[in-house]
């Protein structure tokens, strides 16, 4: 076994807190997965991506970071297609999940099903822990009752909260921490079984403790989902990606500055930005 995997296995190990996730193997064999060529993204007729070419490894920890402001949220949008639902929004280039064409599906419901997102701010719906999942479960035609149960009570467990409220799934999601809060939002997620889950700052409004929960949580998911993860803490990134992402913004239009895996961009970064900002030199 290689050095990542045999390190993956004792951070597997360690998360005694969370639940019994089941990981799947381990992305030591790079499978591209999400194919971005030449995404380009406009607000008006302001551009704000230019160019930006990834490809993103199925089962893997990517990690976007960069200034505020470089695109990061937009490039992330782009991937689920949240972008269609921002007025003025126009997205260029070409897309692919597998041998989906993302731009072109029609299914847009059945796309962001596969393509989960998570924000920075945890947003739960006013109801109650239990229809925070079931709703989506609902929605996307899963009938069964006892089947529903059962999902709720397995995602619940995966993200470490079951034992926390399986004696108040009436109350109200609001009544949660935030760190709570973020979990439940993950459970909601990861309810309609996506393939690529998409975070966006998932741990920037939490306490430390509450973080290095979900930070835990996230790396137990590698192998079972592709991670797409934009944070600005770059001592999480370098500890959870595989691969990173560093974007830079020029005139206000973010392009991709350097990619490749994560050792690779914090440890040995080849461009001058890159190595300005890893070092906290620049941004
Ligand atoms: N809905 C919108 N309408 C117009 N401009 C927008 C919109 N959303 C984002 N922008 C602009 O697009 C640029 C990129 O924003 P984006 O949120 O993608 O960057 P970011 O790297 O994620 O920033 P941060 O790290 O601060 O979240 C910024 O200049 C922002 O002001």
């Amino acid at each position: 076994m290689n050095k990542k995997c045999s390190k993956l296995e004792s951070e597997l190990g360690a998360a005694a807190t969370l639940g019994p996730v089941e990981a799947g193997p381990p992305c030591c064999i790079p499978e591209p997965w999400l194919r971005v060529r030449d995404l380009s993204v406009y607000y008006g007729a302001k551009q704000v991506l230019a160019d930006i070419s990834l490809t993103i490894n199925r089962g893997c920890v990517t990690t976007l970071i960069g200034p505020s402001g470089c695109g990061k949220t937009s490039f992330l949008s782009s991937l689920n297609r949240l972008t269609d639902l921002i007025p003025g929004c126009r997205v260029e280039g070409h897309i692919s999940m597998g041998t989906l064409d993302v731009r072109a599906a029609k299914d847009v419901m059945s796309l962001r099903r596969r393509v989960g997102m998570i924000f920075q701010k945890p947003n739960p719906f006013p109801l109650s822990i239990r229809k925070n999942i079931e709703m989506p479960l609902k929605e996307h035609g899963l009938r069964d009752r006892h089947e529903r149960r059962q999902v709720i009570e397995s995602v619940l467990q995966d993200v470490g909260l079951w034992d926390e409220v399986k004696d108040r799934l009436d109350a109200s999601a609001l009544t949660l921490s935030g760190g709570q809060q973020q979990r439940l939002c993950i459970a909601r997620a990861i309810a309609l079984q996506p393939e690529v889950l998409l975070l966006d700052e998932p741990c920037s409004a939490l306490d430390p403790i509450a973080s290095g929960v979900v930070e835990e949580l996230l790396t137990r998911f590698r192998g079972r989902y592709t991670l797409v993860v934009v944070t600005h803490n770059l001592q999480q990134a370098r500890r959870i990606a595989d691969y990173a992402a560093f974007f830079w913004s020029t005139g206000g239009t973010g392009c991709l500055v350097e990619h490749g895996s994560g050792q690779r961009i914090f440890d040995t970064p080849q461009q001058p930005l890159t190595i300005a900002y890893v070092n906290g030199k620049a941004g």
